[in-house]
C-alpha cells in the first residue's frame, strides 16, 4: 500500500506545469497558453501519461531505462495509470510507446523472479496478471506504438492492445521467448496469441521461443503495420482517428464480445495461475535456468 501511495501518479494541469516550466527557465512562454488547455500529464518513476482531452487520446510513455523491464514499481505505475484513464470520461483511446532508445520493453524484470521466495512470487504474478487484464479488457481503443525491441512481457503489451504499429527496423525483435528463458507463457497470454496468430503459428512460436524481426512479425500478423521509426507515433495517432470514427458503445460491446471467453477463463483460473507460478518459479531447476539466462545477458556486454 505504501508503495502504491508513493508511486501514485499525480495528474497535474498542463497549463500550470508549462507555466511552471517557463517560470523555472526564467523565459517567456513560447506557446500560447490555450495550446495546453486540454492537456493533462502525469509522471511517475517508470511511466508518463499525457492526455489530450480535446482529442480523447492519452499517450503512455514507458520511461524506465535501461530497458523498460517490468519490475514491481513499473507494474504498480501501469495499473494506477490505467485505472485513472479508464475512469476519465475525456479519454477514449490510449497509445503505448517508449522513451527508451531501441527498446519498447524487455518484458518482466527477471530480477523480480530470481532469488525470491513464494510470497514475492505471488504478489509479483498478481501484478503481472493485473497489467494484462487491465489492458486486454480496456474500454479504450488501445494502440501499441512499438518503437523498439519487444520480447516476452513487451510483446504481451502489444498483443493485448487492439492494434500494433512497429518501427520498420529489422534489428528490432518481438515475440514470446519465455521458453528460452526457461519459463512458460501463462495460458491467458497463450490464448491471446492464438487469437492473433492462430493455433499452429502460436504453437511454433511458443515452443521455439521465437523472436521475430519487425518484417517477419508483419508477415505472420504479430504486428499490423510497419512504418519508419520517426512515424510510429504519428501513425498511431492517425490510426486512432479511424477507430474513433466508430461509436464507442458498439465498438466496446464488440470488443468485449470478442474477448469474453478469454477473460472468463482467466478470471475463473486466476488464483490457480498464481499458485502455479509461485510453485514453478521457485523450483531449483527454474531458478537455475533464470540464473544462467541472466548471466548470459550480462556477459553480452563483457
Ligand atoms: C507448468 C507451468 C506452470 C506455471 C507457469 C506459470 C507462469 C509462467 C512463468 C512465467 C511467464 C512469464 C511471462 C513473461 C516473461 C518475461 O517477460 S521474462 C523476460 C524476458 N525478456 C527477455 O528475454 C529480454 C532480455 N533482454 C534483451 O534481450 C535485451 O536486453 C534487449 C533486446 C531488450 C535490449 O538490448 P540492449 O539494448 O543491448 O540492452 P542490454 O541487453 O545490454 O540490457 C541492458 C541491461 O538491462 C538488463 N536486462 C535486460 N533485460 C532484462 C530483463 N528482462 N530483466 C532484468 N534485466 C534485464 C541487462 O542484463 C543489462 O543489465 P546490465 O548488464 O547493464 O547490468
Amino acid at each position: 500500500m505504501a508503495s502504491v501511495l508513493r508511486h501514485s501518479a499525480k495528474f497535474t494541469s498542463g497549463i500550470s506545469s508549462s507555466l511552471a516550466a517557463c517560470a523555472r527557465n526564467g523565459t517567456a512562454c513560447a506557446f500560447p497558453c490555450h495550446a495546453f488547455r486540454h492537456r493533462n500529464s502525469s509522471t511517475s518513476s517508470k511511466i508518463r501519461v499525457d492526455l489530450d482531452s480535446s482529442t480523447g487520446v492519452a499517450v503512455m510513455t514507458l520511461q524506465g531505462p535501461p530497458v523498460n523491464s517490468m519490475c514491481m514499481d513499473f507494474l504498480t505505475d501501469f495499473a494506477i495509470s490505467m485505472e485513472k484513464l479508464e475512469l476519465d470520461k475525456n479519454c477514449r483511446g490510449l497509445i503505448l510507446t517508449s522513451a527508451v532508445p531501441k527498446v519498447f520493453s524487455a518484458g518482466l524484470d527477471i530480477m523480480e523472479m530470481y532469488g525470491k521466495g513464494p510470497e514475492h512470487a505471488t504478489v509479483f504474478w498478481r501484478a503481472v496478471q493485473e497489467m494484462w487484464f487491465k489492458l486486454y479488457s480496456s474500454n479504450m481503443v488501445t494502440i501499441a506504438a512499438v518503437n523498439g525491441s519487444s520480447p516476452a512481457g513487451g510483446c504481451l503489451l502489444a498483443l493485448s492492445s487492439d492494434y500494433r504499429i512497429m518501427a520498420d527496423n529489422p534489428r528490432y525483435v518481438i515475440g514470446l521467448n519465455e521458453a528460452q528463458v526457461g519459463i512458460v507463457a501463462p495460458f491467458w497470454l497463450k490464448d491471446n496469441m492464438v487469437q492473433t496468430l492462430g493455433h499452429r503459428q502460436t504453437e511454433k512460436s511458443l515452443q521455439l521461443a521465437q523472436l521475430y524481426s519487425a518484417p517477419d512479425a508483419l508477415k505472420i500478423g504479430l504486428v499490423d503495420k510497419l512504418v519508419p521509426e520517426e512515424k510510429v507515433l504519428s501513425t498511431a495517432t492517425e490510426t486512432m482517428a479511424k477507430w474513433f470514427s466508430i461509436p464507442d458503445h458498439s465498438r466496446q460491446i464488440t470488443k468485449s464480445m470478442m474477448r469474453k471467453q478469454t477473460i472468463d477463463k482467466f478470471l475463473s483460473n486466476r488464483e490457480t495461475d498464481i499458485n502455479n507460478f509461485a510453485n514453478f518459479v521457485t523450483k531449483d531447476s527454474i531458478q537455475k535456468s533464470l540464473g544462467t539466462y541472466l548471466a548470459k545477458l550480462k556477459k553480452k556486454k563483457a
